[in-house]
């Protein structure tokens, strides 16, 4: 598809969260009416996990399956209804042979369905003294890349845990994508360490849009969520950034800006690829 402009207005919603789905569900519906009605955004973002807790003995209580469950269809409405994109964070699914998967559902503004990403990387970790947490208990793990176009601009979808994995983005940039969208839910011990530093590294490596969207930070939940959703440039500066309480971050994104940096910094056409492919380590 052609470009049809270069100007793209984001809105991204740090929503905070419940144990109640109606209620989480309801608060994403009233925040995306609030924004198509104050900025006339192309393309919503909403956070990991944004119907349901974030913790592995929640996710198949909440789950659905989709297209048909509750939390899909109205994503489906509100795409239709106002003509937008909804990358629609994520939310447990329910899959094939009674697999749980954490989801990322992209609609376009004929309330279709266009993407479904499942995080690839389970989120797996044990941080002495700060964090542990593993997803592999109950989910399973997506084996699929996913990219949409908006208006003639490719984009790859990710989810949290997945912008840790830089071949995953580099794959995206291989395949042309100028923006990567990843809904996440970092926390209180990795926040403060990489938030920040994995977004600027992988806009940095791959000289595009890294733009993420985290739910709001509750300090008395399970699981305490960093905040911060955040737009980096391909020049890997911070466009706009969230704080951590709830919050529609609203940017208009420049896609000039990625073939500007391409041109002046020409590393992707610089590698040495005929070296690295005889690597003696084979990695
Ligand atoms: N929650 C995640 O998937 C990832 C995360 O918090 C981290 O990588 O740190």
């Amino acid at each position: 598809m052609s470009k049809v402009s270069n100007i793209m207005r984001l809105a991204l919603l740090q929503l905070k969260g419940s144990k109640d789905k109606t209620v989480n569900v309801q608060n994403a519906v009233s925040k995306i009416e609030a924004a198509v009605r104050e900025h006339q955004p192309r393309l919503i973002t909403l956070p990991e996990c944004f119907n349901a807790p974030y913790g592995t003995k929640y996710f198949r209580e909440y789950s659905e399956t989709i297209p048909d469950g509750y939390t899909s269809q109205q994503l489906s409405n509100l795409a239709k209804k106002h003509q937008v994109y909804i990358v629609g964070g994520t939310i447990p699914e329910l899959g094939e042979n009674d697999a749980i998967y954490n989801t990322c559902t992209v609609w376009s503004p004929s309330g279709d369905l266009i993407a479904k990403h499942r995080k690839m990387h389970l989120f797996d970790i044990d941080v002495k003294g700060g964090i542990r947490f593993k997803e592999s208990e109950t989910l399973s793990a997506g084996n699929d890349f996913t990219t949409i176009d908006v208006d003639g601009h490719k984009i790859g979808i990710g989810i949290c845990y997945d912008i840790r994995f830089e071949e995953m983005a580099r794959l995206y940039r291989n395949e042309g994508c100028e923006m990567i969208i990843y809904p996440a839910a970092f926390n209180m011990t990795t926040g403060p360490l990489h938030w920040e530093l994995l977004q600027r590294s992988r806009a940095n490596d791959n000289q595009l849009f890294v733009v993420t969207t985290s739910p709001a930070r509750d300090p008395s939940a399970e699981y305490v969520a960093y905040g911060h959703s955040m737009i980096v440039d391909p020049w890997a500066k911070v466009q706009k950034s969230a704080s951590d309480g709830e919050e529609t971050v609203v940017a208009d994104i420049d896609f000039s800006l990625v073939e500007q940096v391409r041109q002046q910094i020409p590393v992707f056409s610089q590698r040495r690829l005929d070296l690295y492919a005889t690597a003696r380590n084979g990695q």
